[in-house]
């Protein structure tokens, strides 16, 4: 549906050029809610402004339902927006005008009848939750309703293509909650393809199925969530999955484990995911393999509906017979292990 080929943005400075953007392949499918998370810097706010031509990228392709959007003149360009609407993190709305009048506001553009713009405003309203805030000011809303009546109006030209740029960055976690809800929502019963930036891997769990790790300019992995979540290759993302789970860690406890008596026992983290989630794991190592086991840290989440869990294991025992537990740990598909050989490796590294 989208197909972003060699992607680049170079901002021309006096001293020196900025290279945003080095080179970006990526291709989004019909229906997806597609993120794209790096760090501060990375490229993030260029790469979804150059998507729909409001940052004119340096070079490449950016190809929406096989029309090429950076070979089209001013009014082809004009006309094929509207199939990409946009939010923003500050919402963007214009403040003396109505909520009704803000969502309206492309209608109008678009030159659409008084009673459709109407019938078409009711309906967005309703579809966000705001049918009884039409006549408020944005000033009188509060963050979470703002952003409603940002999408709302994003809405308002039915595009086929949702791009959402750090969206819910100014809310509250509870708040956030609510609009990813709504952004969900929106993709299943309106079929629109979502593609958002973020820097926060919760909303990338909450709501993508699909994620693209950009740092410096570059894409260094891309995959399904469930797999980036449990397998993260690059330093960077390892990173921000560490960040979610950690943040369930309690700090006291990170920083008592050690592996203080390496002869006498092991250190072992535990990933695992889907079916494997509720398998008698630990109970069979210690059956198995008649060692000890002690669990320091567990827990179980999930992504996109799949369960997806972590352990922190202490093993103990004949030092052969947990060097055997590990290896058929090591050889089951579902299940991710690491041996944690150092203080530095404790705050859960993969
Ligand atoms: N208009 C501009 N002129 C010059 N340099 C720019 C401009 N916009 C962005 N840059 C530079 O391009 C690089 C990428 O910036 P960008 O805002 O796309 O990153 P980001 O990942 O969105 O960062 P953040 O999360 O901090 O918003 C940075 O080095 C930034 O300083």
């Amino acid at each position: 549906m989208i197909e972003i080929k060699n992607l680049k943005k170079v901002y021309s400075g006096e001293e020196k050029d900025v290279e945003a953007l080095k080179g970006i392949d990526l291709k989004v499918e019909h229906g997806e809610i597609f993120g794209l998370i790096g760090p501060s810097g990375a490229g993030k706010s260029s790469f979804i402004r150059c998507l729909n031509l409001l940052e004119e990228p340096t070079a490449g392709q950016i190809i929406v339902d096989g029309q090429d959007l950076t070979a089209l003149n001013t009014k082809e360009l004009r006309e094929a927006r509207k199939e990409l609407g946009m939010i923003f993190q500050n919402f963007n709305l214009l403040n003396s005008r109505t909520v009704a009048d803000n969502v309206a506001f492309p209608l109008e553009i678009a030159d659409a009848n008084k009673e459709e713009i109407n019938d078409k405003v009711s309906e967005l309203l309703e579809l966000v939750g705001l049918a009884d805030k039409a006549d408020s000011y944005p000033s009188q809303l509060s963050g979470g309703q703002q952003q409603r009546v940002g999408i709302a109006r994003a809405l308002a030209n039915d595009p086929k293509v949702l791009l959402c740029d750090e969206a819910t960055s100014s809310l509250d976690p509870e708040t956030t909650h609510s609009i990813l809800d709504l952004l969900r929502d929106i993709n299943e019963k309106l079929g629109i393809t979502i593609v958002l930036i973020t820097h926060e891997m919760e909303v990338i769990k909450e709501i993508c199925t699909k994620v693209a790790v950009l740092e410096a300019g570059k894409v260094v992995e891309v995959g399904d969530v469930i797999d980036i979540f449990t397998k993260p290759e690059k330093n960077v993302t390892k990173k921000f999955v560490q960040r979610i789970i950690n943040a369930n860690v309690p700090e006291e406890l990170l920083s008592r484990v050690t592996v203080e008596n390496p002869e006498h026992g092991r250190l072992i983290k535990i990933c695992f995911v889907g079916d494997s989630a509720s398998e008698p794991l630990v109970s069979d190592l210690v059956h198995n393999f008649q060692i000890d086991a002690n669990i320091l840290y567990g827990n179980i989440d999930k992504i996109q509906g799949i369960p997806f869990g972590t352990l922190i294991i202490e093993l103990t025992g004949d030092l052969d017979q947990i060097e055997s537990a590990i290896d058929c740990l090591h050889e089951s598909d579902n299940v991710r292990i690491e041996v944690i050989t150092d203080e530095e490796s404790v705050s859960i590294h993969y």
